[in-house]
């Protein structure tokens, strides 16, 4: 399986035309400000909006693919928890057309097995955001599209999600999901890839891309020892 590979990809609010590639194995950190287009690219790569560009899954054109293969093949994570029917954890999880015993492994991966029959309504945001991260985990799709998959979740449950996506790589999976945690992204991913106003500005090792002049150009932060601040503007 070669990578996942976007070329020339033009959309609404997304500015001029973006390249990104995820090989297998790799878990990559997408990150940039509130409204930066973190959203609308993934959504590009998971084949849900419509436009320019080519995105090549492995050997195939996406836009090649029935709808049945992208499921098998990407699995995407949207930033939303919220779910409006009542459904129980362990029917969300079946969603993902995976068998019982898969539904059942899942849960318990990510800490939701007492919480199997429970209705997701009644979970607590947290709780419903592992939920749905069990969903996308139980198919075991070759690439993992995540929007902010460790939003809403205490620090142990964080680092357990980047210890999963850890997971997913070593497997063979291609992992790319987004964070606004910068500390977690450059602890946990093999690359990061910085957005803002829509374009990519950086793409490569964490400590070439979280530099101060990034940081400060971007976000408008900076780092010292008691953690992060307004840089001086
Ligand atoms: N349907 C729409 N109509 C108008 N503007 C839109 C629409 N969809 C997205 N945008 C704008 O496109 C830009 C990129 O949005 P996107 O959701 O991709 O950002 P993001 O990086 O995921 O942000 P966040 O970190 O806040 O989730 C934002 O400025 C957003 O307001």
């Amino acid at each position: 399986m070669s990578g996942l590979v976007a070329r020339g990809i033009a959309r609404p609010y997304l500015a001029g035309v973006l390249d990104i590639a995820v090989a297998p194995g790799e878990v990559v950190g997408l990150i940039g400000p509130n409204g930066s287009g973190k959203t609308t690219l993934l959504r590009a790569l998971a084949g849900l909006s419509v436009g320019e560009g080519s995105i090549v899954v492995g050997d195939k054109a996406l836009d090649a693919m029935t709808s049945s293969e992208r499921a098998r093949r990407i699995a995407y994570m949207p930033a939303g928890r919220r779910v409006d029917w009542p459904m129980r954890a362990d029917d969300i999880v079946a969603l993902s057309g995976v068998d019982a015993s898969r539904v059942a492994e899942t849960l318990a991966r990510v800490g939701m097995s007492a919480f199997a029959g429970r209705r997701v309504d009644t979970l607590s945001t947290g709780e419903r955001a592992r939920v749905l991260l069990a969903r996308v985990l139980a198919g075991r799709a070759d690439w993992l599209l995540l929007d902010e998959p460790t939003a809403n979740l205490d620090p142990g449950h964080e680092l357990d999600v980047l210890a999963m996506l850890r997971a997913e790589a070593t497997r063979g999976a291609g992992v790319l999901a987004s964070f606004h945690n910068l500390t977690l992204a450059e602890a946990h991913c093999d690359r990061c890839v910085l957005m803002a106003g829509g374009r990519i500005v950086a793409d490569g090792a964490p400590g070439a891309v979280l530099t101060e002049a990034n940081l400060a150009a971007v976000y408008g932060i900076a780092r010292d020892g008691a953690g992060w601040r307004r840089s001086a503007s």
